[in-house]
């Protein structure tokens, strides 16, 4: 059995862990930790874990989390793993961070979050499906949710060189924005209300830069837009692909075939997909059509941000970078009506 740990196991992606762990049959939890909360029981915050789960949050340091886990989950906000990573890496223990702290160049990151990164190294990036060399590697970082929808969205497009520019405009779910309440998750300015934010700003332009990139390297006209709606998890994205010859959908239907052939949990449909068809799963569903007037594809993807985007892609590093079928413990149908 794989002993795991969870740090910054209070917050909903380290509650997400947490939940699909129950299902995992390699995995036992061992520590789950939280500066606030530590002697509490987990399931007093996560209510949905009680009957399930007989932990209390600790509040562990690096050096214990060395000796009782073979595996680390850092669950924290970005800035924050900076300075927990350099205690945990240099022994048998692999570490898995879901912050941003590690997935950008140290320029880009200075660029993006706008001060000097504390602990420059490299990390291999946990986006499964592009970056198959996650297997049998110590440190991961895993990717933003909304670089998760987007790069998957645009990648083999990509691959093929035939984006001259690319749009993406996200709607994510509330929790995207982690468990603290905010002005914008306040119930009277997020229920029936769309609000868009960052509109030529947001950090994640960056690392679905660097993504696509490392596909076509002459590609720099990407622009993204998110949006919050009020939905609790899910984040769809409308791709607008503006190519460099005309295409029709079956010439991009071939590339998305060929690109995702063997990778279980990227769907490409012959509809188009929806949040309430991965809510609760770890796929990402694509569909898509050629524009016939223009020279554009649009392409949209959704995921469910706290599990393809967050903590079910963890689980699927975890399960590569210990030799096993990257399927288990996540091979469950969405929560749809
Ligand atoms: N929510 C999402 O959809 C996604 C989130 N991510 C990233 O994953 C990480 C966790 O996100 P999420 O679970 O939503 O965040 P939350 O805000 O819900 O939870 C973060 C937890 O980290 C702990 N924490 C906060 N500051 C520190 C610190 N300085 N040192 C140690 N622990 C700290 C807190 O626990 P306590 O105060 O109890 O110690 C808190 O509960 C973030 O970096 C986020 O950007 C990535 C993809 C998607
Ligand atoms: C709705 C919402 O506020 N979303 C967050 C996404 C945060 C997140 O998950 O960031 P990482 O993936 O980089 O860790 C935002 O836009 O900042």
């Amino acid at each position: 059995m794989i002993n795991a740990g969870i740090i910054g196991a209070s917050g909903y992606t380290g509650g997400e862990l947490m939940r699909l762990f129950l299902n995992h049959p390699e995995v036992n939890i061992v520590a789950a930790t939280s500066r606030k909360l530590a002697g509490k029981p987990v399931s007093g915050t996560h209510r949905h874990l009680k009957g399930f789960l007989d932990l209390k949050f600790q509040d562990l340091g690096p050096g214990e989390a060395r000796e009782s886990c073979d595996v680390a989950f850092l669950a924290v906000p970005h800035g924050a793993a900076m300075d927990i990573v350099p205690e945990l890496l240099g022994g048998d223990l692999k570490v898995i961070d879901l912050s941003a702290d590690y997935r950008l160049k140290p320029d880009a990151f200075k660029e993006a979050y706008g001060f000097e990164h504390r602990d420059p190294r490299d990390a291999v990036y946990g986006l499964v499906e592009l970056h198959p060399e996650v297997a049998e590697q110590s440190f991961i970082a895993n990717p933003g949710c909304y670089p998760t929808g987007a790069s998957l969205a645009a990648a083999p497009l990509a691959k093929a060189g035939m984006i001259s520019s690319v749009i993406f405009d996200s709607k994510s779910g509330v929790t995207g924005a982690g468990i603290a309440p905010t002005e914008t998750s306040h119930y009277p300015n997020m229920a029936e209300n769309v609000q868009a934010y960052k509109l030529t700003t947001h950090r994640h332009v960056a690392e679905f830069t660097q993504e696509l990139n490392r596909l076509d390297n002459s590609l720099t006209n990407i622009s993204f837009t998110p949006h919050v709606v009020p939905a609790i998890r899910g984040i769809l994205t409308t791709a607008h692909v503006f190519t460099k010859d005309k295409m029709s959908t079956d010439d991009v239907r071939t590339l998305y075939e060929d690109m995702y052939r063997n990778k279980p949990f990227v769907r490409v449909l012959d509809g188009l997909p929806s949040l309430g068809s991965v809510r609760g799963s770890n796929f990402c569903d694509i569909g898509f059509e050629a524009d016939k007037r223009n020279n554009r594809v649009v392409v949209v993807s959704a995921i469910d941000n706290l599990v393809k985007g967050a903590s079910g892609q963890a689980i699927q590093n975890m399960n590569l970078m210990f030799g096993l079928d990257e399927k288990l413990g996540l091979w469950n149908a969405a929560a749809a009506p």
